[in-house]
């Protein structure tokens, strides 16, 4: 891939960050959890592996979020009719952040209540 292309597909890849950032407001949350953990994690200083665990965790959030409001907009794209697969498509992927939403509240109970106790 030549240099200008692999700037500009950087680029496009932070337009689709700052256009969830801007437009979900599930994505909106995420980034004022991410900040309060980021804040309490360097407080209580936790250990290096569990910073491993919550950015890896933060990251899939942060991604999976961004999934789904790609899979939102192709549904949203193909049909403005409402179709039982869309609704199917569309729960799914809401159901798949949901699943990983938890495991980080999950996750973040886990590594913080000992600081915190
Ligand atoms: N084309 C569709 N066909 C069937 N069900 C749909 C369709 N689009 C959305 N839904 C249902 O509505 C829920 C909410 O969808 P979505 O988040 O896209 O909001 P919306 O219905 O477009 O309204 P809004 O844009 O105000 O949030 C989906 O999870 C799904 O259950």
């Amino acid at each position: 891939m030549k240099k200008g292309k692999l700037l500009k597909s950087f680029q496009y890849a932070f337009l689709g960050i700052a256009f969830c950032l801007r437009s979900e407001r599930n994505m909106q949350i995420h980034a004022a959890a991410t900040v309060v953990v980021l804040l309490m994690g360097t407080y209580v200083r936790v250990t290096k592996m569990e910073w491993l665990v919550l950015l890896l965790t933060i990251g899939g959030v942060w991604s999976l979020e961004m999934v789904n409001t790609a899979l939102e907009k192709t549904v949203d794209l193909i049909t403005a009719e409402r179709h039982p697969f869309a609704k199917i498509a569309k729960d799914a992927a809401a159901g798949a952040v949901l699943v990983f939403s938890c495991i980080a509240v999950a996750i973040g109970l886990v590594i913080f209540i000992p600081y915190l106790w």
